[in-house]
């Protein structure tokens, strides 16, 4: 160690322990107080104080911090050395802040900072905040000692490349089975994201490994610091695109400190609003990945592109309103003879009165109004048996008349609209009848979730507080923009965080081909697009392999840039036996400490097959199949394309065949997303003639 950095780690080890010590007290202070559970105020205000501080204690006790920034503010005589870390934590005694959380206005500056000399500021309540920075330091502490001291910035002194240099140290980390937290090494254009204000529709084109999920994640953890007052996580939203995935990313939030956060899948969540009455049609995907299939890009006749194009949705819109201003009574109510409710005034409640209520809600406050006038009109008889008579004669003729209004049923609104002009005008006679036969199963087609949703939401309206306060779309390339137009009814300021990488578009029989698709529902709000091109997870060598796969049949707006992590070659060989292959290749791997292998088939089929014939040769692995809900990690034999969003020490992809990857743009996006799935080791088998996507 140099004798400069031995002293910085020295002088860092006394203050770990000060710190430790103090967490100590202030926990068993806080512990020694009994919880109060009673009805006071002012009582319960301090006790919510002592939780917040216990909560903050727990995250800082074991890893108090992982850096420090040494800033100046203009004005003042000297730098202080500011401790950062996932949660704050104030001094005892002088309520001094002590550790600043990560999320604090002046920590940002920890991550906008890339050197220089020049005067740095940031944004805090109070309005803008000018100073030097004269430290910049990243600390490695697990379970209270120090490990390492990095200064990655010093006034007056040659840094250069020692930020890369500790990014690199944390990427290279084996890590465990389950995506994690990554504050102590945000990058600046990450920043900018994760802090990007409330209101804004952001939407994320990010390349494969750029951080997309971690970002939208530590978003979230930004803005409930940031508008504690007034965005509550309970009301926050993330969809992905499977249960399995959602576990795999389910320890980030409560590494920083966030829970409640409710996280699904549009189809569950769809299926749950609709009263849980329907089942999901179960999409073929083994048909749709089926190695040759002329799958299409854009623009085709697909059930699930056209039904799920913002153009069908107006369509529906149309037709839904039609449906329902024309779906009242059209003729006068005569409860009995010679009284006469006339339609005009009905209509008049309708349009005047009740204009503000959702349409199902207008029906019951006119069939209760016309009962209120029938029995305003009864009053006036002084006959009681004939009030008697007009009575049972009104009921019967409500009855009749209220039936003349069709109850404003979901799924039987969706069959009318589908019989609409507008409506049957765009859709084939083919999805026309396959769609009612669904209906009439009680299923719907993923595709039709989204009209579905719709109409419950135009007919029923909202319910107060049932808006989110922010929605995380991950994999959004894989969403209709009709899905997306759907939540953006449901959301609460256009707060929304939006990512997908349209190079990993393999659902194009459901999802978009550019981020302009989605632009026009966030047209009246605020929206923001940027872009992530350097892509974290993998070495240099396996990130250029996969641009060439990609690059061999699409052309992405932009290819991914790897950080300077260097790693081992990606093979490719051609194997006449691939379990003897996979055999070795997976005693290989956990010889080189790999923990989670993933071996990587075209299709569902094709797994079971490989799973069953591994298993004979008494090799131990675990099949990922469609719809499961956990993660387990270890090895996974996989097909390709439910490896989105995951990732594995080591990927061998065993049938890299020209069969199973042609030269068309969605092979190239499948097998670019199975590549880009390995942090450190890749490799490719073939049994006959290699890909042309890995040949070119
Ligand atoms: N600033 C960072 N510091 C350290 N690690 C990072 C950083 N940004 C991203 N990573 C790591 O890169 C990997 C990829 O992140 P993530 O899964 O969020 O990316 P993604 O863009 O959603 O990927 P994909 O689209 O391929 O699924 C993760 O291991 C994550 O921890």
């Amino acid at each position: 160690m140099e004798k400069n950095v031995q002293s910085a780690f020295q002088f860092e080890s006394q203050q770990l322990k000060k710190f430790a010590a103090e967490i100590d007290r202030q926990l068993i202070r806080l512990h020694s107080v009994p919880r109060y559970r009673g009805d006071d105020l002012t009582e319960q205000a301090l006790e919510d104080s002592r939780e917040r501080n216990r909560e903050n204690l727990a995250i800082a006790e074991k890893e108090p911090y992982f850096g420090r920034l040494d800033f100046k503010e203009a004005g003042q005589e000297e730098a202080a050395p500011l401790y950062i870390g996932k949660a704050g934590v104030s001094e005892g005694e002088s309520g001094e802040a002590m550790i600043i959380d990560w999320r604090a206005p002046v920590a940002s500056l920890f991550y906008s900072f890339t050197g220089g000399e020049d005067e740095v500021w940031y944004m805090a309540p109070e309005g803008m905040i000018e100073g030097d920075i004269f430290l910049k330091r990243n600390l490695v502490i697990r379970d209270r000692n120090l490990q390492r001291v990095v200064d990655t910035y010093e006034q007056g002194k040659e840094n250069a490349g020692a930020a890369d240099e500790f990014l690199l140290y944390r990427l290279g980390d084996r890590k465990d089975n389950r995506l994690r937290d990554i504050v102590s090494t945000i990058q600046a254009e990450q920043n900018d994201m994760i802090r990007a204000s409330r209101d804004t529709a952001l939407i994320i084109q990010g390349v494969a490994g750029s951080g997309k999920t971690t970002v939208a994640l530590h978003r979230l953890a930004f803005l409930l610091y940031e508008y504690r007052e007034k965005m509550l996580a309970e009301q926050m939203i993330i969809f992905a695109p499977n249960a399995m995935f959602l576990d795999y990313i389910s320890n980030v939030l409560p590494e920083l400190g966030v829970g409640d956060i409710q996280q699904t899948t549009f189809s569950k969540w769809a299926l749950l609003k609709l009263g849980g009455r329907l089942k999901e049609k179960p999409a073929d995907w083994q048909q749709w990945f089926e190695p040759g299939l002329k799958r299409t890009e854009s623009g085709s006749a697909e059930p699930g592109r056209v039904k799920g194009s913002l153009d069908y949705m107006n369509a529906i819109d149309e037709a839904l309103q039609l449906f329902i201003r024309n779906g009242m009574p059209q003729k006068d109510f005569e409860p009995w003879n010679g009284m006469v409710l006339k339609q005009k005034v009905i209509q008049k409640w309708y349009i005047e009165d009740f204009r503000e209520y959702p349409a199902v809600k207008i029906r019951e406050l006119i069939s209760a109004k016309i009962k209120q006038w029938i029995s305003k009109e009864l009053d006036k008889i002084w006959e009681k048996k004939v009030q008697k008579e007009m009575k049972t004669k009104a009921g019967q003729r409500f009855r009749a008349y209220m039936k003349t209004w069709p109850e404003l049923d979901v799924l039987a609104v969706y069959r009318q609209l589908l019989s609409a002009e507008s409506v049957r005008e765009r859709l084939s006679d083919e999805i026309v009848q396959q769609t009612f036969k669904n209906l009439k199963k009680k299923e719907a087609a993923h595709e039709d979730l989204a009209p579905l949703m719709h109409i419950h939401l135009t007919l029923n309206g909202l319910e107060k507080g049932e808006r989110y306060h922010h929605i995380v779309i991950d994999e959004a390339q894989d969403f209709s923009p009709y899905q997306i137009a759907v939540l953006q009814k449901l959301s609460l300021k256009n707060s929304f965080t939006i990512l997908g990488d349209l190079s990993q578009g393999i659902h194009s029989n459901v999802g978009i081909n550019a981020w302009e698709e989605i632009m026009p529902v966030f047209s009246n709000g605020k929206l923001a697009c940027r872009e992530l091109e350097r892509s974290y997870r993998t070495t240099m060598e396996i990130i250029e392999f996969a641009n060439r796969v990609l690059s061999a049949a699409y052309k992405p707006a932009v290819l991914a840039k790897p950080v300077f992590r260097t790693g081992e070659g990606v093979t490719v060989t051609q194997e006449d036996d691939p379990i003897a292959f996979i055999k070795n290749w997976i005693a290989e791997r956990k010889a080189a400490s790999a923990s989670s292998l993933a071996i990587v088939c075209r299709t569902a089929r094709d797994g079971e097959e490989f799973f069953t014939k591994l298993h004979e040769n008494g090799v131990d692995v675990h099949l990922v199949r469609e719809g499961q809900e956990g993660y387990q990690g270890g090895i996974s034999i996989i097909p390709v394309y439910l490896t989105k969003g995951l990732e594995f020490d080591a990927v061998l992809i065993v049938d890299a065949d020209a069969e199973n990857y042609q030269q068309t743009a969605s092979d190239a996006k499948l097998l670019y997303v199975g590549c880009t799935r390995a942090l450190h080791s890749l490799t490719l088998i073939y049994s006959k003639h290699a890909s042309p996507l890995i040949t070119a």
